[in-house]
C-alpha cells in the first residue's frame, strides 16, 4: 500500500482535518489527522494494518513476543496489526502523565514492537521505549500508519511507517499570521 492510498483512506473517511491545532509536542498545525474516524471503520483499519504488519514482517527478523500500543491513538492499530502478525496486543497508557504498562506483565528480554497511529516528534513513541526498556524488554522496532516528519524523525529503533506525509508544525510563538488567526483546539488525550 502506498502513501496515496493510505492519504485516500484517511480522506475517504474525513480524517484529514484543517485548522489550527495544538499536537501532543505542543508544536501547532494547520493539518490533524484525526485517525479516530478511519478506526470506527473495521475494514479500513483491517486493510492498513494487514499492510503494516507485511511491511514490519519483512523488516523484523525473529521472534515478535508483543505488540504494544501507546493508548489511545496506538491501542486500535496496535490490536489490529498484532491480529496480522499472531502476537498478542498490550498497551501502554498514562498514569500521572507517564506511559505505564498498568494491565501487564511481561518477561524480561521479552521482543516487543510499538505500533503507532501517527508519528509527529516521535516524542510519544521515545516515551513508550523509556517504559519498556525500564521493564526490561528489547524493543525492536517502532511502526505507525503516518509519519508526518516524513522519516526526518529518530525514535532510536527502526521505524517502520506505512505512509509518509510531511505536514508543516509551528512553535507556538512562531506561527505564520494565518495560523494565528485561527482560535486552537487540541485533539490528543496528552494531559487530559
Ligand atoms: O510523535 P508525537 O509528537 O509524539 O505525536 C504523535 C502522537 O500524538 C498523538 O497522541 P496524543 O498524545 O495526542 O493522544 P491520543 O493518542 O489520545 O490521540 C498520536 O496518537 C501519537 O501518539
Ligand atoms: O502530533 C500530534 O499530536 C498528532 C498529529 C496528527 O495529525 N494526528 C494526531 O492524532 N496527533
Ligand atoms: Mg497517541
Amino acid at each position: 500500500m502506498n502513501t496515496d492510498e493510505v492519504l485516500g483512506i484517511f480522506r475517504e473517511a474525513g480524517a484529514v482535518l484543517e485548522g489550527h491545532f495544538i499536537l501532543t509536542s505542543g508544536l501547532r498545525s494547520p493539518v490533524f489527522l484525526q485517525k479516530a474516524r478511519v478506526f470506527m471503520h473495521a475494514d479500513k483499519t483491517e486493510r492498513l494494518c494487514k499492510a503494516l504488519a507485511e511491511k514490519i514482517r519483512k523488516a523484523v527478523p525473529g521472534r515478535i513476543d508483543y505488540v504494544v500500543g501507546p493508548a489511545i491513538g496506538g491501542l486500535i492499530p496496535a490490536y489490529e496489526t498484532s491480529r496480522h502478525l499472531g502476537a498478542p496486543a498490550i498497551w501502554v497508557e498514562r498514569e500521572g502523565g507517564e506511559f505505564r504498562l498498568r494491565r501487564f506483565e511481561i518477561a524480561k528480554g521479552s521482543r516487543v514492537v510499538i505500533v503507532e497511529d501517527i508519528v509527529t516528534t516521535g516524542l510519544s513513541i521515545r516515551e513508550t521505549i523509556d517504559c519498556l526498556r525500564e521493564l526490561g524488554a528489547e524493543v525492536v522496532a517502532a511502526a505507525c500508519i503516518i509519519d508526518r516528519s516524513a522519516g526526518k524523525t529518530d525514535v532510536g529503533v527502526p521505524l517502520i511507517a506505512l505512509a509518509e506525509y510531511e505536514v508543516p508544525a509551528y512553535p507556538a510563538d512562531r506561527l505564520p499570521p494565518e495560523l494565528a488567526a485561527i482560535p486552537p483546539v487540541k485533539p490528543g488525550s496528552r494531559n487530559i
